[in-house]
């Protein structure tokens, strides 16, 4: 039997989205097992046995407080403890570091950005700031994959168990640098941005004014995106920087408003299902990438639609 080890790093109350599609995901493989970083709630266990989960590795040393080399210390213990066939984990920047560097000490190839994962293991990314789809397949060591959030479908398991707890030693690697303190981000009550199913993203078209994006979004249950030119101006906050140095996402349905569709800007959203697309401009470089295009003032489309989407109640 395949033995799929998904990695699972910051547990909240309750399993994120993205947590239960790498958890369907792996199932779907295989046998899942789990290392978890850091302590989690019962509720949230509960959560990770519901799909079969029957181990859950842990690391004998506060792995978090070294960034990421203890992590991938801890990762590379548990992958041979668990004699993992295959390791998952999500695609945040600091994953696809734990990633890398579990490689390194398993000698194992990774694979960052997938989007999709057939049965023989190939899997498919998009390369180059999104201009060529790739079909790719690790061939050395245990294949270690970092999945892009909403690239599976996420299914409720509920099965039944309580996972036994494995503590894995780990020798904390010299730490060149130490978290100090940390500040938990204020929720803003929209789905954070990398798992959002909907984002509404604005752009220097916005020229400040968040509003009517904000309100989209709202009506859609959805998250709230931007270019880089916004988020220099100061805005919107940086981490709702979409693009090749911000962050990368594939919802079902991207908005994007005011943005010209510069290829850094591409490199981010271009996986996204559906993009529409406003802007003034009929021969902005966006309309190429949309699938729907509108060309008017985002002041006006934008509570429109707002406006049509409350009264259908969707
Ligand atoms: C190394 C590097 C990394 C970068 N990384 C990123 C990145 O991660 N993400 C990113 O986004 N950019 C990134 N950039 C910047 C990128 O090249 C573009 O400069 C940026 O994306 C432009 O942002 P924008 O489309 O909002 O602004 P603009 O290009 O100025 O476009 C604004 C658009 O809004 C339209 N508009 C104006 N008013 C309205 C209105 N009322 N209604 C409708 N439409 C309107 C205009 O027609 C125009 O098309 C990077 C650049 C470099 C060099």
């Amino acid at each position: 039997m395949t033995t799929v080890l998904v990695f699972l790093d910051h547990p909240g109350a309750s399993l994120a989205k993205s947590e239960r599609e790498l958890l369907s995901l792996g199932a779907s493989l295989g046998e899942v097992a789990v290392a978890l970083a850091d302590d989690a709630d019962p509720a949230y266990l509960d959560g990770v046995g519901s799909y079969g989960v029957q181990e859950v590795y842990r690391p004998d040393a506060a792995v978090s407080e070294v960034l990421v080399a203890g992590k991938a210390a801890f990762l590379a213990g548990a992958v041979r403890a668990a004699g993992a066939d295959i390791v998952l984990l999500g695609n945040s920047y600091e994953a696809k570091e734990i990633a890398a560097r579990a490689g390194v000490r398993l000698e194992s190839g990774v694979i960052t950005d997938v989007v999709g994962l057939s049965s023989d293991l190939t899997a498919t990314k998009s390369d180059f700031a999104g201009s060529y789809t790739v079909d790719c397949r690790v061939t050395t060591g245990v294949p270690i994959l970092t999945i892009k959030p909403n690239s599976v479908e996420a299914v409720e398991a509920g099965l039944p168990s309580s996972p036994r707890e494995v503590r894995i030693p780990v020798e904390l690697p010299p730490a060149a640098a130490r978290v100090t303190g940390r500040v938990e981000k204020p929720v803003s009550g929209r789905p954070e941005l990398t798992e959002a199913r909907v984002i509404v993203a604005g752009g220097r078209g916005v020229d400040g004014n968040f509003g009517p994006l904000e309100e989209l979004a709202d009506a859609l249950g959805g998250a709230v995106g931007a270019s880089r030119a916004a988020t220099d101006a100061g805005w919107i906050e940086h981490s709702a920087q979409i693009g090749q140095t911000g962050k990368t996402v594939s919802p079902q349905l991207y908005i994007s408003a005011g943005i010209s569709g510069a290829i850094q800007q591409k490199a981010g959203m271009q996986t996204s299902r559906v993009i529409v697309a406003i802007n003034k401009d009929a021969d902005s470089p966006v309309f190429e990438i949309a699938d729907f295009g509108i060309v008017g003032d985002l002041f006006t489309v934008l509570p429109q639609a707002t406006e049509e989407i409350r009264k259908r109640g969707l």
